[in-house]
């Protein structure tokens, strides 16, 4: 029997997650839920799984998670705001089933010394798919780490044809079901820049060594390439309980999770490179992430603000990745990686995101 909390409850990866417990009552004691500010659906998820700690916001995220006795710890808010729970499940020795990626990548080398080997377990369904793949062989001797895109709504488009795509548009993703944040991320290739980040933290591999290839089914999740040429790929539906699964048994398979995939029928699966002139996000990230410190932060603050004036008609969809690189650029990163620097680098990055939007 695990006991888990689930920060974010009320969202995609929350609800989703209630949905495994669900098929293994067994196997699951929930015993916290957090989420924003859905209190009316809160209260449902806690009157259907008997769960005595609720709260609302992020303060009460990190007082219900150092609080309440449990195994692990899913964080399933949406942006960098879950910096703060991540820290508190971290130090409160949880295991850390990993949704909200920006914490790990603002936090960056302050959140990866936290973690004892193995406290964190990546939900996101390419960080699953690596971790999988890399079961069965060791950092040595892994050559490179290869993530698929599914390239998003606007795949196949021209930097000039996105100029005028819509917020409906930008959330109509071809194969995942997430929030708003994630969606319109994955629309811009900022979630692939996220995730690149993401897996040199997670797994000690070098920039140069991460690569993206854009499959339009999101079928493979990832892959790993080997020294002796040898690549294992991870590959299932699309569905994010799988991940999440694996996520709260880490490293133990559950039965009656995901549909396996089907041989009978014949099936092609796509890869292609990133349109990197249409889609300048991928380097951008990369830059940031090679350059440490406070970047990942600002780079990512930056962008949480794009995608909010991008859906509130302030700026073009084109102006998302623009008004980032232009906050990273004018970034000075400050001598010491302190939480409170990183506090204040991304209150800055904020309040100039507006201002190149009022520009
Ligand atoms: N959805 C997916 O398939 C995937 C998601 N991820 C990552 O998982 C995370 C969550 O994504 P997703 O589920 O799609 O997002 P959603 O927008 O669907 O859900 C976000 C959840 O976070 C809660 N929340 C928001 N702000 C706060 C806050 N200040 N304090 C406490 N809770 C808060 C929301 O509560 P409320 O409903 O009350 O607003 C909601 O429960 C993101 O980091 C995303 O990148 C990664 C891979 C796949
Ligand atoms: C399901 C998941 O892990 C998302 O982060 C997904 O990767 C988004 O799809 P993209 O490949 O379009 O970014
Ligand atoms: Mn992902």
């Amino acid at each position: 029997m695990r006991r888990v909390v689930i920060l974010g409850s009320t969202g995609s990866i929350g609800e989703q997650a209630l949905d495994v417990i669900r098929r293994h009552p067994d196997r699951f004691e929930v015993v916290g839920l957090v989420t924003g500010s859905n209190a009316a659906r809160l209260a449902e998820q806690a009157a259907d799984f008997g769960v005595e700690h609720t709260g609302l916001g992020v303060d009460a995220a990190v007082q219900l998670v150092r609080d309440v006795d449990a195994d692990v710890v899913l964080n399933g808010i949406t942006g960098s705001v879950g910096l703060a729970p991540t820290i508190a499940a971290l130090e409160s020795g949880r295991t850390l089933a990993l949704a909200n990626k920006e914490s790990l990548i603002v936090g960056g080398d302050l959140v990866k010394r936290l973690a004892r080997p193995g406290q964190i377990v990546p939900v996101d369904s390419e960080h699953s798919a690596l971790a999988q793949a890399l079961r069965s062989g060791t950092n040595e001797e892994v050559r490179r780490l290869v993530l698929t895109a599914s390239g998003g709504p606007f795949r196949g488009r021209t930097r000039a044809e996105l100029a005028n795509v819509t917020p409906a548009e930008a959330l109509a993703h071809p194969t995942w079901d997430m929030g708003r944040v994630v969606t319109t991320n994955s629309a811009t290739l900022v979630n692939k820049g996220l995730e690149v980040i993401e897996a040199h933290l997670l797994f000690d591999v070098a920039f140069a060594q991460i690569d993206v290839v854009v499959h339009p089914q999101s079928v493979v999740h990832s892959m790993v390439e080997f020294i002796d040429g040898s690549t294992i790929a991870q590959a299932s539906p699309p569905d994010m309980r799988l991940p999440i699964a694996l996520g709260l048994t880490w490293p133990e398979r559950l039965t009656n999770i995901g549909v396996p995939l089907d041989w009978t029928q014949a099936t092609s699966w796509e890869f292609e490179p990133v349109d990197h002139e249409a889609f300048p996000a991928l380097n951008l990230a990369k830059h940031v992430g090679e350059a440490r410190g406070t970047y990942p932060a600002v780079f990512n603050a930056a962008n949480e603000e794009a995608v909010d004036a991008f859906h509130d008609g302030k700026i073009p969809f084109t102006g998302i990745v623009d008004a980032v690189r232009e906050v990273v650029d004018r970034h000075d990163a400050p001598a010491d990686l302190t939480l409170e620097s990183l506090a204040a680098a991304e209150t800055w990055a904020r309040a100039e995101a507006h201002r190149v939007f009022g520009a």
